[in-house]
């Protein structure tokens, strides 16, 4: 009975520190959106979560949160992610939880992180702490997905995300279409939606044909965030300058071939690939070199499916239209026993395929 009710409380816990770390999503990357609680007799006495990059680590957040530190001996720390036991931009937080006289930790899933991979559990078991691991995993594991790909595969986490007609298109015959704008499929809330989605990830990423036939900006407008880096193909550096995705309002990377070398300018820089390579192995390696742990691929068809066929996507998101096109660009095309959710979004429909 004790066990069962003492089980409760663990998932009780570590779900706060999943909730807190959440409101990282967008600030704290590189780095994992961290959210630990201090809990006495069952109260939770103090709580915290990854300050934005380059800050402090969630435990010593919810450790300095504590009013009356002579309690810190008698209470249970909950972390969603093993404690770092290294110096990176900040000291140890196991050295921390130690010093701070912390006897019992409830740690969510192990940080994967080379430099910790269980030294931090390590570091707290020798000094004596009495170490629970494994609360909520699955819970956790989703919650850390874009830390856990970067770290496990070395590549950021991607998602495809599409909006395609009721037909199945992409983009309706030339014809029906203005130059240098994209043609909207999908409706003014799902377009907010995409905002949010972009503010959320560290890179987004277009194709050559897409800058040409809609100049996109790939900027976080309908939604309040920072910008991710956008990422630019553009193999024959084809792209005029006065496109608005090298606007200076956010940073931008051109994949390009190396005998080009064009010349960096504004906030673009350019990047050499090897065009008798695979590019998207290449891309994967810059990014994770740039340690971005995400990117949002937004289209075209092309590029899409070259992720798709690659098997090198995480999630897909398509918007489904009310209106048929008949002919245009062909969207791309998923495993259909890949889908995980359907919804609405506005008058669309919204698919949500996971690979796994
Ligand atoms: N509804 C929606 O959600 C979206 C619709 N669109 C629409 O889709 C259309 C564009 O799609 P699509 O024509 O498929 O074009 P893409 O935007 O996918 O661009 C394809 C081009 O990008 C370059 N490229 C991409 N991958 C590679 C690679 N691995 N190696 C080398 N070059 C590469 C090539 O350019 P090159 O050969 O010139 O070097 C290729 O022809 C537009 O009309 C746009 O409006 C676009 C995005 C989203
Ligand atoms: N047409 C279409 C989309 N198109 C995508 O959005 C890009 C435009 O971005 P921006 O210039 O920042 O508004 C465009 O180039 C393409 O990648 N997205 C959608 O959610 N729904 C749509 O119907
Ligand atoms: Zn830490």
């Amino acid at each position: 009975m004790f066990y069962i009710c003492k089980v409760k409380i663990h998932e009780k816990m570590m779900s706060r520190c999943l909730q807190l770390g959440k409101n990282g999503l967008g600030n704290t990357a590189p780095n994992p959106m961290v959210g630990a609680v201090v809990v006495h007799q069952g109260r939770i006495i103090g709580e915290g979560a990854t300050s934005p990059f380059g800050g402090a680590h969630a435990e010593v957040n919810a450790i300095a949160s504590v009013t009356d530190k002579s309690l810190l001996a008698e209470s249970t720390l909950y972390v969603a992610l093993e404690p770092c036991s290294h110096y990176g931009k900040t000291p140890p937080c196991a050295d921390l939880i130690v010093r701070e006289g912390i006897t019992r930790v409830v740690v969510g899933i192990k940080d994967p992180h080379s430099k910790v991979a269980g030294k931090g559990i390590a570091r707290l078991r020798e000094a004596g702490c009495e170490v629970f691991v494994g609360v909520l995993e699955t819970e956790c594991r989703d919650h850390f997905k874009r830390f856990l790909c970067f770290q496990e595969k070395k590549r950021p986490y991607i998602i495809l995300k599409w909006a395609q007609s009721s037909d199945g298109f992409l983009a309706p015959d030339p014809s029906l279409r203005k130059a240098d704008a994209p043609y909207w499929i999908s409706s003014p809330a799902s377009q907010r939606l995409v905002h949010q989605w972009r503010a959320q990830e560290m890179a987004i990423l277009v194709g050559t044909r897409t800058v040409m036939d809609d100049d996109p900006s790939l900027t976080v407008r309908h939604a309040v965030g920072k910008h991710p880096l956008r990422v630019v193909i553009d193999v024959e550096h084809k792209l005029p300058k006065h496109a608005s995705v090298f606007s200076d309002v956010a940073d931008t990377l051109v994949l390009v071939a190396m005998d080009k070398q064009p010349q960096d300018f504004g906030r673009t820089s350019f990047t050499g690939i090897n065009r008798n390579m695979e590019l998207l192995p290449q891309l994967c390696g810059i990014l994770y070199e740039k340690q971005i742990n995400s990117i949002i691929i937004e289209g075209g068809a092309y590029t899409l499916q070259q992720f798709i066929d690659r098997g090198l996507w995480d999630e897909a998101r398509i918007f489904t239209g009310t209106r048929a096109f008949e002919k245009g660009v062909t969207a791309p095309s998923l495993p259909q026993d890949k889908i995980v959710l359907e919804s609405k979004s506005g008058a669309d429909r919204l698919t949500l395929y996971y690979n796994v």
